[in-house]
């Protein structure tokens, strides 16, 4: 380790940990968002390496796994990288002296450590009753679990209450299956003669993720992108209303030229239950796709993915997905690349892919004979 090591922050805790031990002046960058006024070098899951390496940094810090890839790239370049990824309050305290090592420095970490927690003991005894002794519980907070929604709230429960699904998903009755109906010719490939490869279906959005995702369902076909309203709010919350949205854009972008399918795909927040036999709930990301020929309508959801913490509390205060992680990330428009799927996954799962999955669900009434 250098004698006096230069030390670029890639996450902001990081930053603050250093901060706080009294290490500043080793710190000679670091991502937007960190508490300090050094040299940008980028964001949190976008680092300007060049940047990095324009300050001759020794060590790079990196935290959470979602920067294991960041941490990789970092070592690939040839610098000492620390990297933490805490989940329980005690691990926190514990990652300051391996986190202030990057600065030459565990001891000024420890000692940070310790009087951290000497600040939550003593707050731990005020709060006791006089003359109560006890254990000392340590008040964890479980990932994204809360008790409940605050849109769920008695006073804004009103918004987002559950709805009869026929009523918002379908709200056209559907019609008897005619025999020889669109559907049934896509199966048969039998569209007035022409094969899969001549149908024109539109995707109502103009997010080109959503369009490549029907691309890899239907690769035959031809996929127009038409922009059309949703609907629905800009954040649904619930599947009754992103599926609605899914819905409302598949007739829309059906009726909005000479196509003989309409697909809508829809993004939401949707709550599940922790599973654990008590009424908390965990916040996810969920998305739906529509598939419609004007006739039928096919409806599947793609994955669920749990929310983090801080972005469900966002999102919980009526905030969108989109902006939310691009803020977070220091990124613009993540949702037309890799998507919040393909952050939380480390890359391993795209929102293209995930959208696949639910768009080409949502055409099993389209290519299977059981519907
Ligand atoms: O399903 C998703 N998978 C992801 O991995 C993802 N990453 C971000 N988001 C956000 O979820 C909100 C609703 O999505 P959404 O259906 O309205 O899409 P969109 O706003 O990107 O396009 P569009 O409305 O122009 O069609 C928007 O804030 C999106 O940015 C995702 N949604
Ligand atoms: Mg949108």
């Amino acid at each position: 380790m250098a004698a006096n090591p230069r030390v670029v922050s890639l996450a902001p805790s990081a930053t603050a940990i250093l901060t706080a031990a009294g290490l500043d002046a080793h710190v000679v960058g670091a991502t937007v968002h960190s508490p300090t006024d050094k040299p940008v070098v980028g964001g949190w899951l976008n680092p300007d390496f060049d940047r990095v390496a324009e300050l001759a940094a020794d060590a790079v810090c990196t935290c959470d796994d979602l920067q294991s890839d960041v941490a990789a790239a970092a070592r690939d370049r040839g610098y000492d990288v620390v990297h933490v990824a805490p989940a329980t309050l005690d691990e926190v305290f514990d990652s300051f002296p391996v986190v202030c090592d990057a600065a030459g420095d565990a001891g000024a970490g420890a000692t940070l450590a310790e009087d951290c927690r000497g600040v939550l003991a003593r707050v731990a005894d005020a709060r006791r009753p006089r003359g109560v002794r006890g254990p000392r519980v340590e008040r964890r907070r479980r990932g994204p679990r809360r008790r409940r929604l605050a849109s769920q709230s008695a006073e804004s429960g009103r918004r987002f209450r559950r709805r009869p699904t026929r009523a918002t998903v379908a709200p056209r009755r559907r019609p008897p299956r005619a025999v020889g109906s669109l559907g049934d010719r896509i199966r048969r490939r039998e569209i007035t003669g022409r094969r899969a490869s001549d149908m024109d279906i539109a995707v109502g959005s103009g997010n080109p993720v959503k369009r490549r995702a029907v691309e890899r369902t239907c690769p035959d076909a031809s996929v127009a992108a038409v922009a059309v309203d949703s609907g629905v709010s800009e954040q649904p919350t619930g599947h009754d209303e992103t599926i609605a949205g899914a819905v409302t854009r598949a007739e829309r972008a059906l009726d909005a030229g000479d196509y003989d399918l309409g697909v809508g795909i829809e993004g939401g927040v949707a709550t599940f239950s922790a599973g654990d036999g008590t009424d908390e709930t965990d916040l996810y990301l969920v998305m739906w796709a529509a598939v419609t020929d004007g006739e039928r309508v096919g409806r599947a959801a793609g994955p669920s993915l749990p929310l983090p913490a801080r972005i469900a509390d966002r999102i919980d205060a009526g905030e969108e997905l989109g902006p939310v992680m691009d803020d977070v990330l220091g990124t613009d428009d993540i949702a037309k690349n890799e998507g919040a799927a393909g952050v939380f996954t480390g890359g391993r799962l795209t929102r293209t892919d995930a959208l696949e999955s639910a768009v080409t669900g949502a055409f099993a009434p389209f290519r299977c004979e059981l519907y």
